[in-house]
């Protein structure tokens, strides 16, 4: 039997036109429940609408909220879910209506004070706690929860076990006072999202949904701890795209809307014709709502109208439908926590002696005796899955229970009805709700599990009985945890539930979100820890996540994440000091470090190819004459882990240079012999999907590549193997470049002085680092030192205009090459760089540089700045003086047209025989060498 009362509630509400309207009359309110609308068809007849209540533009939002919300808020104190749910197109007043005004406040905040002035009044103890969340794009978004900017992070919605819709993941506030809601609710209000349309200037673009939970133990009475539930809902509205000119984005909003809002239709279309199957799951919206149409919560609908002729056939559409809603029928129960309902010792009880219970039970709840007749919705209930028939109000008080605290209790407030005989056992009802907190669902699924059991067999053995005891013992001593729990999921429960989860994680990892993906499928194994294969997916998705980290905390330090080093013979002793470079040197001269500085073994990618494996790259290039050397290069190729530990690191595809990728996309190190063109583009490619500056230069005028010197604003490097030494030899012994520069150049890879050079250059720049004061103070004084300088692709555009804002202080500048290696170097205390403490000026630091680098005994073996300067120039002296535009252009900064003045001049004046010249022939007015230097590298 339904009730009338139990139909949805439906209230009309049309609001003022608005300044820019032009009034009429189309639509008027006749009497308090009738609407009467003009034709849209036919202007000179009118259609009546009827509703519960009808409310004309001069009504404010008190007299709404006395007359009809506010009972229904009163009956959340009776354990009764209720819905309030604004319906209407688009700026037709439901924002408005439910949220309303710092002036006029909707039915929100009105909810709430009245809420928080019961509970001040009221003899019980309520705990009040509050979500608030959106629908935005058929995604759920936590309103309390700042936006992510990414748009990601929607929660998934989800059947608790006795088929309860919730958000999964949703956060919800205990709330205090209606002050501390409001101050949680405003925030979380600038958190929808709005939007600018023709019709409204404050669209909303999604559906917000309020939900307050009111939950509080009959300690005067029964014992029992009770719920009710309240949810308010600001629907967005529906949308014409040809009135509202909606551009895509709007428009992509816009179709996630009108497609909710048809399945609502479809959903109340269904209900009315008692259709087989009710489409709730078609939206997440009507998902939610699920409770409200046909379940077991009040519901009430207002319809918001806009008056006017303009929106005549809107307003039309709008009252047919909500006409069609006031037929829709929900069956509101009370809801009892479960926590203190039939326990298993009851039942144990009911199974050892007193008969088992029948399957219907009856909870119902009373309005308060407190006053309050409003929210006397006292509802007795006979619940079968088979008999959704809602008896009369009381009807049903528990005569004869023999079960502990669930006699019929009336006490001086409340009074709740308990099952009405021994042979009943307690209803579902009080599992039919969503239980957010653990503890709670946990409670549902024992009682879940008992119904299970049930029905499988008559009497349920005494050893499970009393392992059911147990568990509810835990429970109520809070000591049982979610694997106990798990393990009383049958075999196939425990398989859907496992691919539940596991297809929001791979939904989740397709995203992109790899961190939630991985939640995901770590609760899906919970559930099925036979599945090896996924066990081995969440171990490479937990390294994924690990590299993934990591590539974004060295982009954070500005790191390169792209290395490129040109291998030359003996390479690895070149760089670590010794044959093929053992571990333990690798570690004792820090080059590990430089390659190498994840402690992560697979650091350097899995090698399968699938982009994720950034780190540093290493090409590997060029002969390998020494057969220490081919070894150990040959062991680095072969292991790619044993290769980081050597400092040839494992590879990973570079995206845009085909040949390149797929070289080095399969698993393990690759090794890539290129020529200087593919290096080049491979080069260039890098620095583009990077973004990251990088450029090498040819070291020599031979053929062979023997000098990559590479080098970013945070970790330049250097590598030069013994060929390149010779080469410069030879080049000095030619008179190509001045020999007295050169000769204490050299670049000896057992020089200890050089060894130190490198591990400070290799050395990344850390966090502290770019803290330091002194790091800071220096890098300021440098005119042009930044990475910026080295960045090509734009033609210098980019550059400039960085430079520029740094050097009017707008832009933190970062440290150049040179302020790098001083640093490093005084750090190192390769060089002193201060003065009694004093930092040196950067004068004083160039001239005791170089006047360290000539009066030490140990001249020879360091490697000065001015030292390292010349190498670098000597590089650019051979571009310049190959003749060749390509070669010369590949100075940073120079374009076509300079380059090829250049080559002009070096065919008309011949080679340049001595670094000053560079200055001259390049035009760089007022610069040091070293910042041609910077330009170049
Ligand atoms: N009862 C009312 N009294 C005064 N102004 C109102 C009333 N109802 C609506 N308005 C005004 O009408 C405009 C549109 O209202 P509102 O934003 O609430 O519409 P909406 O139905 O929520 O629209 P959308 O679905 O696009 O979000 C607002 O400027 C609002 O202030």
């Amino acid at each position: 039997m339904t009730t009338p009362g139990n139909k949805i509630k439906v209230v009309c509400r049309v609001r003022p036109f608005l300044k820019t309207e032009k009034a009429d009359e189309s639509v008027t309110v006749e009497h308090n429940n009738v609407l009467r609308v003009t034709n849209p068809r036919d202007p000179t007849k009118d259609v009546k609408f009827n509703f519960d209540s009808c409310y004309g533009p001069k009504v404010g939002q008190e007299t709404i909220y006395r007359a009809d919300v506010r009972p229904l808020v009163e009956t959340v104190f009776s354990g009764m879910s209720a819905t309030v749910f604004c319906y209407g197109v688009t700026g037709a007043g439901k924002t408005y209506t439910i949220q309303g005004s710092e002036a006029d406040p909707g039915i929100i905040p009105r909810a709430m004070e009245q809420i928080f002035m019961h509970k001040k009044h009221d003899a019980f103890d309520y705990d009040v706690r509050v979500s608030y969340y959106e629908i935005y794009k058929e995604t759920v978004f936590d309103l309390f929860k700042p936006r992510d900017s990414s748009g990601s992070g929607g929660l998934p919605i989800r059947e608790d076990a006795s088929r309860k819709i919730f958000v999964a993941g949703l956060s919800e506030k205990r709330i205090n006072s209606f002050e501390h809601f409001d101050l949680l609710y405003q925030k979380a209000c600038g958190n929808r999202r709005t939007a600018s349309t023709k019709l409204n200037n404050h669209s909303s673009r999604s559906h917000a949904i309020l939900t307050v939970q009111v939950q509080w133990k009959d300690d005067l009475g029964s014992g029992k701890t009770w719920c009710g539930r309240l949810h308010l809902i600001d629907l967005a509205g529906s949308e014409d795209n040809r009135r509202t000119e909606n551009g895509r984005d709007r428009m992509a909003e816009s179709s996630a809307i009108n497609r909710s809002l048809f399945v609502l239709g479809q959903v109340v279309e269904a209900l009315n014709t008692g259709a087989s199957r009710i489409p709730y799951r078609d939206s997440k919206m009507t998902r939610i709502l699920q409770d409200s149409l046909g379940g077991d919560s009040q519901g009430m609908m207002i319809v918001n109208v806009s008056p006017g002729e303009a929106f005549l056939q809107d307003t039309h559409n709008t009252l047919n439908f909500a006409t069609k809603s006031r037929e829709v029928v929900n069956k509101p129960v009370a809801h009892e926590v479960v926590e203190q309902r039939w326990t298993a010792a009851d039942r144990l009880q009911h199974h050892r002696g007193m008969g088992r219970p029948t399957k219907s039970a009856v909870v119902a709840a009373s309005g308060t005796a407190s006053g309050s007749a409003a929210g006397s919705v006292g509802v007795a209930k006979r619940r079968r899955s088979d008999d959704m028939d809602i008896s009369e109000p009381n009807e049903s008080p528990a005569a004869n229970d023999q079960r502990p605290g669930l006699s019929g209790q009336t006490n001086g407030t409340r009074r709740r009805i308990s099952p009405s005989s021994s042979q009943e056992c307690p209803s579902d009802n009080g599992l039919r709700r969503p239980m957010p907190r653990q503890a709670d669902f946990v409670q549902k699924v024992v009682s879940a599990k008992f119904h299970e059991m049930e029905q499988k067999s008559e009497t349920a053995s005494n050893e499970i009985m009393e392992r059911v005891m147990r568990i509810e013992k835990q429970l109520s001593n809070k000591q049982l945890d979610s694997s106990a729990v798990i393990d009383l999921f049958t075999p196939a429960t425990k398989l859907k539930t496992s691919r539940g989860w596991l297809k929001h994680a791979r939904e989740l990892e397709q995203k992109g979100d790899l961190e939630r993906a991985l939640v995901h499928y770590e609760e899906a194994l919970k559930y099925a820890p036979e599945l090896n294969k996924l066990e081995a997916h969440i171990a490479k998705l937990k390294n994924k996540i690990r590299r993934q980290k990591r590539r974004s905390s060295l982009k954070s330090h500005g790191e390169a994440n792209v290395k490129v080093c040109t291998q030359q013979k003996k390479s690895a002793a070149s760089v670590n000091g010794g044959g093929g470079g053992s571990n333990n040197e690798n570690a004792a001269n820090g080059h590990k470090k430089t390659v190498d500085n994840d402690p992560d073994p697979n650091h350097g990618g899995d090698g399968d190819g699938d982009g994720d494996d950034v780190g540093p790259l290493w090409l590997v290039d060029g002969l390998a004459e020494s057969p220490g050397a081919e070894k150990a290069k040959r062991r680095a190729l072969a292991a790619p882990s044993a290769g980081a530990k050597n400092g040839v690191n494992a590879s990973r595809p570079v995206p845009s240079s085909a040949s390149l990728a797929s070289a080095l996309a399969k698993p393990g190190m690759k090794r890539v012999k290129l020529g200087d063109a593919s290096k080049r583009s491979a080069l260039a490619s890098m620095s583009t999907t990077t973004n990251k500056f990088f450029n090498i230069t040819e070291g020599s005028v031979h053929d062979r590549r023997r000098l990559s010197f590479g080098t970013n604003s945070l970790n330049p490097f250097v590598v030069g193997g013994d060929d390149f030494q010779s080469d410069l030899q030879k080049q000095i012994d030619s008179k190509k470049v001045p020999a007295a520069k050169l000769r204490t150049a050299k670049l000896d890879s057992k020089s200890t002085a050089a060894a130190r050079l490198r591990r400070a250059l290799q050395e990344p720049v850390t966090p502290d680092d770019r803290r330091d004061k002194d790091f800071v103070l220096y890098k300021n004084d440098h005119e042009s030192d930044s990475e910026d300088d080295f960045i090509g692709s734009d033609g210098g555009k980019k550059t400039k205009a960085k430079a520029k804002g740094r050097r009017a202080g707008r832009v933190p500048g970062s440290l150049g090459v040179r302020g790098l290696l001083e640093k490093r170097l005084s750090e190192k205390n390769t060089l002193d760089l201060s003065n009694n403490g004093r930092p040196l000026s950067r004068t004083e630091r160039l001239s005791d540089v170089s006047a360290k680098s000539k009066t030490s005994p140990a001249a020879e073996e360091k490697l000065s700045l001015d030292q390292f300067n010349d190498i670098c120039l000597a590089s650019a002296v051979q571009m310049i003086n190959s003749g060749e535009v390509k070669k010369i252009m590949k100075l940073q900064g120079i374009g076509k047209r300079r380059a090829e003045q250049i080559q002009a001049s070096v065919q008309s004046a011949g080679p340049i025989h001595h670094i000053s010249e560079l200055k001259t022939r390049l035009q760089f007015k007022n610069k040091i060498i070293f910042d041609i230097l910077s330009t170049f590298a």
